[in-house]
């Protein structure tokens, strides 16, 4: 459905030209929900605002449901944007105007009959769960019965794609997650392909069913939300994921556990087909092996098991390591050794990364090995 092609967006020239977005390619299949994420500044917005020609290509090829968008003239260009919805962080709604009159607009600008246009307003209302907020006004809504609406109005059309920008980032948790299933019901039940900008992965985990991270203008990772998840190549991803599943102990909540569990601790990868990992109690069993869990979460992503527990392990030391080997044959074990004797999860981070810090990094030396992190979020603050 849109497709980039080494597509570049600079703005301005000379040293203060800023390269939004950065040789971008990338697809996204008709259907999807597709996620982008990235801190502020990333280029996320601006990657979104090339789909619907609100920013000019620079270079590079952009086509979009086949059309190529680099080449549309003005007339083109109003018709390729008639076939794109667009929701907003704060929904742009207009506050003079009620619910009807907000989702009725651009329906009244292409020109629609006054009957029909009523009629397709109560059925969006209907669709998004407001039909008795028709004659508020949008100051009268918590926000996201205001999302709604904008999803409404964006629908009124409808168009082939939607795109989110950001469009929970204002919302409380419980109505953010009102929000995407609205969103997911939007694609499934109308077949909208829909672009989710964001910097939650937890927004990401959710609804995405496909995801890019993005890093100063470049897609530096793309894939499955699961794959993704599962091993993150990038360090800005492995932060994002940190960030919303929380099943690794940071090196100080670490430092907690080995002065309560001062024995072999290690941390286990809970995947789909994850053999023997999936049923823990048996494998200790058949070793001979205590284990205590000490830390860890597991979830679904796109349906399937995700997280990771880690365990304080007791008995023989010959049997223990028998059982790690045994594990390893099937998922990721991190050792973490002992409190007399401890190793680092060589793939923990902790908190947040600032924009463009990833891979600026020096190499993380066994003393200190978070310690460039750590410094990075205390210089930026990490994201907004
Ligand atoms: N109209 C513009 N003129 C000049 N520079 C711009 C313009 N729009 C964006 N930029 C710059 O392009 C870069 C990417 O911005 P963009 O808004 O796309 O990032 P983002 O990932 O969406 O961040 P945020 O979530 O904060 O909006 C930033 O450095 C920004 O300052």
């Amino acid at each position: 459905m849109i497709s980039f092609r080494e597509v570049t967006k600079v703005f301005g020239d000379g040293p203060d030209a800023v390269r939004a977005v950065d040789s971008v390619t990338l697809d996204i299949g008709r259907g999807e929900i597709f996620g982008v994420i990235g801190y502020s500044g990333a280029g996320k917005s601006t990657l979104v605002r090339l789909v619907n020609a609100l920013e000019r290509v620079s270079s590079g090829q952009l086509l979009v449901d086949g059309q190529d968008v680099t080449a549309m003239g003005e007339a083109q260009l109003r018709q390729l944007r008639a076939g794109i919805g667009m929701i907003f962080q704060q929904f742009n709604l207009m506050n003079s105007r009620t619910v009807a009159g907000n989702v009725a607009y651009p329906l009244k600008v292409a020109k629609w009959p006054k009957q029909k246009r009523q009629e397709r307003v109560a059925e969006l209302l209907e669709f998004v769960g407001i039909a008795d907020k028709a004659r508020s006004y949008p100051g009268q809504l918590s926000g996201g019965q205001k999302q709604r609406v904008g999803i409404a109005r964006a629908l009124a059309t409808s168009p082939k794609i939607l795109l989110a920008d950001e469009a929970t980032s204002a919302l409380d948790p419980d109505t953010t997650q009102d929000v995407l299933t609205l969103l997911k019901r939007v694609n499934r039940e109308l077949g909208i392909t829909i672009v989710v900008i964001t910097h939650e992965m937890d927004v990401v985990r959710s609804i995405g069913q496909r995801v890019a991270v993005m890093e100063q203008g470049r897609v530096v990772e793309h894939g499955r939300v699961y794959d993704v998840f599962a091993s993150p190549r990038e360090r800005a991803t492995r932060r994002f994921v940190a960030t919303t599943l929380k099943d690794r102990p940071s090196p100080e909540a670490l430092e907690r556990l080995r002065h309560r569990h001062p024995g072999r601790m290690i941390t286990v990868g809970i995947r789909e087909g994850g053999g023997k990992a999936n049923d823990l109690t048996a494998v200790l069993r058949a070793h001979g092996v205590d284990g205590t869990i000490v830390f860890g979460g597991i979830t679904e992503i796109d349906e399937r098991p995700f997280g990771s527990l880690t365990v304080e392990l007791g008995g023989d030391g010959a049997a223990i390591d028998a059982l790690i080997a045994d594990l390893r044959g099937t998922t990721d074990v991190h050792d973490l050794g002992t409190a007399a004797d401890p190793r680092d999860d060589p793939s923990a981070v902790t908190g947040d990364a600032p924009p463009g810090s990833a891979g600026d990094d020096p190499p993380r030396g066994p003393a200190d090995p978070y310690g460039p992190a750590i410094d990075a979020i205390r210089r930026h603050g990490g994201p907004r």
